[in-house]
């Protein structure tokens, strides 16, 4: 008697769509934990670290794993500030890109040609990686800030080495270092910005190393995915909608026309915290801080608006986007470098991941179940 075989019946495989909930790897560099609203970035709470550390203090801290020591964040500082000019060359290309190109499609491009400039070396040295991490993060806000000049038909102006990273950005992009309540509440949201674990741009610039591919690539596909609006690029949308809005009356109408269509609300909502983002409370104190010192608290009337509205009909909570999106606009930035000053900060969270990557590396290549035709033969 024969036997047919019948195929084996088909495992369905759990589909994790968006990777949510899947933990893809270990990390000593941050931690977030939603259930008790807390971030540590190397074991240190980041609103402590926001409260009492200087920015380069915790891109030290992320690369290196602890504080430094006054001795050794001075020898980092030099080294930071002694790799803030770009070259003629990469000014050259900037001033070539289109004016109508989002400030984002700026910095990757400039990172890109930064890629394209340096010699290649051993992707797995890890002095070479943290060298370049540095240099990434003193050139990031010359790149940032000459864009912004150029939009407003300004000439850039250099990097000066004898100011701090904040007092320093601040004077490239404004021709002084301005006020210090405003430097004060920038230099908390580049603290906040800088890590946050496996978030979808670090996974991206992860993923891009596993393949063993160099820092520069790694980085380029990060900016790439902070630029959407479902990440990074909500600080910027979050200010086009308090614009919209333009008064606190308006807010909670606007609001709610936006739910009712199933819209999104820039700002809100987060993929790991369910009950509100650690972050928020601390760059919500320096938005208040920012708007008393100026006097001007429309931007924040209409937050107190949104946020209320939102928890009442919805219970989601604003991420970190919602109040950095007013405190740049406030602090004077244009609102299409506000992703790009995401990006200044981020570069030491994505580096540091690149590094961590490449010490334990594995090629992060995940399943799919395949959903199309069945197979089926070509035609005579
Ligand atoms: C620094 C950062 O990157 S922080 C994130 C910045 N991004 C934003 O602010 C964009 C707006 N927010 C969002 O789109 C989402 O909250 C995300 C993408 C950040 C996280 O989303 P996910 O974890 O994938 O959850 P998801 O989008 O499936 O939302 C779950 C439910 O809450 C709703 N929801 C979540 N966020 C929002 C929001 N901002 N506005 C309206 N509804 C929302 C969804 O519509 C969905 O409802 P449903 O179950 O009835 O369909
Ligand atoms: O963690 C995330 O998914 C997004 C986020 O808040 C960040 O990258 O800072």
């Amino acid at each position: 008697m024969s036997v047919t075989e019948s195929p084996a019946a088909p495992t369905r495989r759990i589909i994790h769509k968006g990777l949510a909930g899947v933990v893809v790897d270990t990390t000593a560099i941050s931690k977030v934990v939603p259930e008790t609203n807390s971030l540590i970035y190397r074991g240190y709470p980041v609103q402590d670290l926001a409260a009492r550390c200087s920015f380069e203090e915790v891109a030290y801290l992320l690369w290196y794993g602890e504080l430094p020591t006054s001795l050794q964040l001075e020898a980092f500082v030099q080294k930071e500030r002694a790799s803030r000019r770009v070259g003629r060359g990469l000014l050259a290309l900037l001033a070539k890109l289109p004016e109508t190109c989002h400030p984002m499609d700026v910095v990757r491009t400039a990172i890109s040609y930064l890629g394209a400039d340096d010699p290649l070396e051993d992707q797995t040295d890890e002095r070479a990686n943290l060298d370049k991490a540095i240099r990434l993060f003193a050139v990031l806000p010359t790149i940032v800030a000459a864009d912004m000049r150029r939009r407003r038909g300004l000439e850039p102006l250099a990097p000066h080495s004898h100011l701090g990273y904040v007092e320093n950005f601040f004077t490239m992009c404004f021709g002084e270092a301005g006020d210090p309540v405003l430097r004060n509440a920038f230099e908390k949201s580049m603290i906040l910005y800088a890590e946050h674990s496996f978030n979808a741009s670090t996974f991206a610039a992860r993923v891009v190393t596993s393949t063993r591919s160099d820092m520069y690539s790694a980085v380029t596909a990060a900016i790439g995915a902070l630029k959407g609006s479902l990440h990074g690029g909500a600080n910027e949308a979050v200010m086009y909608d308090m614009i919209e809005i333009d008064r606190s009356e308006r807010a909670r109408e606007w609001l709610q026309g936006k739910l009712a269509r199933k819209e999104k609300v820039m700002g809100f909502g987060h993929r790991v915290y369910k009950n509100g983002d650690s972050r928020v409370p601390t760059m919500k104190a320096a938005l208040v801080e920012v708007s008393e010192h100026l006097g001007d608290s429309r931007w924040l009337e209409i937050y107190h608006e949104l946020e209320d509205e939102m928890n009442a009909r919805t219970g989601i909570k604003p991420n970190l986007d919602f109040p950095t999106g007013p405190a740049y606009h406030l602090m004077g930035f244009d609102i299409g470098s506000f992703t790009p000053m995401f990006v200044m900060s981020r570069i030491t969270g994505w580096t540091a991941h690149i590094i961590e990557q490449v010490s334990a590396n594995a090629l992060i290549r995940p399943l799919s179940e395949y959903s199309g035709h069945p197979q089926r033969a070509l035609g005579t």
